[in-house]
């Protein structure tokens, strides 16, 4: 079957159910440099881009995205003109939206030096960045961790004149050449699920450079104060995996072969400072909301929608369910993340203005239970170490302070530590740690069924628990509890 690409796009044009693109690809000039092109940024971005292009006619925002780790996304996009579909499932039927804003996709380890000439581009105003939330290489004081090999390889060779590996180093040595090249400011946008992702990165970026040699860390911050600001945003679109029965589904309405498919729910929200040094597209065109203040957004997404997600994810593999649709079909399981959303998380946050929690809170329970999209438990439950420092254990935090004791959030907890000691569910499905410390944090329970035992051992991670919740004892008290009821 022939694949997608510009030569092949206009045969797509009559189908039934696919939507073209709303751009002309060959049309878009790049403007925007991606660090991480996988599923979410081809699903999420990639589309407001190409409605907001084509709101107002602006073509200086095509997007050339640069893999991190592989050249899989490349080898997927480069023979297809960076065109493919997004395959948009719902409970009322799929649609396939094809996609023109990706003009072009680098591999670094390949293709450094257009990358470096992407940097040094002025035409390309802002970079934005989705590399997961352990790409930024964090040491558990949230700094950058200079003992992490990726990073201590970085900053050991020439950051002028070498091959950075970590995702950091690659953004910092492309601001050191736009700095003695073109000079243009530009904005770097992180669309990471991070708490305060824009300064999290801007003080990344501040480690890195105090790390460097003076004569060449010094002039380069100094540069970066006063050229490039760090926006925070907080970004929402389900995206799971793709599959290969996705890709399927996605040809047969498509009528081509499409290697670079993605596939996600309706629901999409944006929301992003708008503090930019240089032009950006007019994403508020597509739907984007701009504020001053993100921050109550990113906590009512990353407490309510996260926290549930990874409460959801674990308490789901343990029982055996393969998906969060499946899992919340469970009434019990979803009255622990009901329970989380409105006893937990609810009462120790700030709404941001206009917006009713409680609505929030019953909209995302409703969209895990859309039955068309397969978003696997084992996928949500990767990086727990990383993940649950922000989207559990800060509201386990909150309402310590507010003198309450956070039970559910307590209980998500309970399941990821059962799910660390468990190789597989109770029906036998298999539960993979794919995590940064999943050798140590496997050594140190997988296998284990005591449960004292078990939380005792895990709350020993200060990276992960500080040094103020082992002390706490409801929470230790209820972990054992939860983990001996979970085993
Ligand atoms: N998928 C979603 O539903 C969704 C929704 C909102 C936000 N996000 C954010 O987007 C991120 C990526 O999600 P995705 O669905 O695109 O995942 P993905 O696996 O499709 O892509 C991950 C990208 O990050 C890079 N990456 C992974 N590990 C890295 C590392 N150690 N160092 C540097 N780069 C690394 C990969 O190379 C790839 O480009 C998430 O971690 C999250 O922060 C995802
Ligand atoms: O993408 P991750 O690995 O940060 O987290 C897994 C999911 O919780 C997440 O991707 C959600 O689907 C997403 O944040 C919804 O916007």
């Amino acid at each position: 079957m022939s694949r997608l690409s510009l030569a092949t796009l206009d045969l797509a044009r009559s189908r039934p159910n696919v939507t073209m693109p709303p751009v002309d690809p060959a049309g878009q000039q790049v403007g925007i440099l991606h660090l991480g092109i996988g599923a979410f940024h081809r699903a999420h971005q990639a589309v407001i881009t190409q409605e907001a292009a084509a709101a107002t006619g602006d073509t200086r925002w095509g997007i050339c995205g640069v893999t991190q780790r592989s050249d899989t996304v490349a080898r997927q996009l480069r023979p297809q003109d960076g065109l493919y579909g997004v395959l948009e499932r719902s409970p009322e039927g799929t649609r396939l939206q094809l996609t023109g804003s990706v003009r072009d996709v680098l591999y670094p380890e390949a293709q450094q030096d257009e990358l470096d000439a992407r940097f040094d581009d002025p035409a390309v105003t802002v970079i934005t960045l989705t590399v997961t939330e352990k790409g930024y290489r964090r040491a558990g004081n949230g700094r950058l961790d200079l003992t992490d090999p990726l990073v201590a390889a970085d900053l050991a060779s020439n950051p002028a004149a070498g091959r950075p590996v970590s995702a950091v180093g690659r953004l910092v040595r492309g601001l050191l050449l736009r700095s003695r090249g073109c000079g243009a400011p530009v904005t770097v946008l992180c669309c990471d699920n991070l708490n305060d992702n824009g300064t999290v990165v801007a003080g990344l970026v501040a480690d890195f450079c105090a790390a460097l040699p003076g004569a060449v860390g010094e002039p380069l911050a100094a540069w970066i104060e006063g050229n490039v600001s760090f926006p925070c945003s907080m970004v929402d679109r389900i995206v799971p995996a793709t599959t290969a029965a996705d890709r399927a589904d996605g040809q047969a309405l498509l009528g081509l072969a499409d290697e670079g498919l993605v596939v996600a729910e309706p629901f999409r929200q944006w929301v992003i400072e708008d503090s930019f040094v240089a032009a950006r597209p007019a994403w508020e065109r597509a739907g984007a909301q701009l504020t001053k203040d993100v921050a109550p957004y990113e906590l009512m997404k990353l407490r309510i929608l996260n926290g549930s997600h990874s409460t959801l994810a674990y308490l789901g593999a343990l029982a055996g369910y393969a998906t969060i649709a499946e899992t919340v079909g469970d009434e019990r399981l979803l009255a622990v993340a009901r329970g989380l959303i409105t006893e937990d998380v609810i009462p120790v946050l700030q709404a941001p203005d206009g917006t009713d929690l409680a609505a929030y809170g019953e909209q995302v329970l409703h969209r895990y239970t859309n039955p068309a999209l397969a978003h696997r438990t084992v996928q949500i439950a990767m990086d727990g170490s990383q993940k649950l420092p922000l989207r559990l254990l800060a509201t386990v935090r909150d309402n310590e302070r507010a003198g309450r004791q956070a039970r559910w959030a307590a209980r998500g907890v309970a399941a990821w530590m059962t799910y660390l000691a468990s190789p597989t569910a109770r029906t036998g499905m298999p539960l993979p740690v794919d995590d940064p410390l999943a050798a140590r944090l496997t050594a140190s329970v997988r296998g284990r069924t005591d449960a004292g035992g078990i939380v005792d051992a895990l709350l020993a991670y200060p990276e992960i628990f500080g040094a103020d919740l082992p002390d706490s004892a409801w929470f230790r008290a209820q972990l054992t509890e939860d983990v001996a009821e979970l085993l």
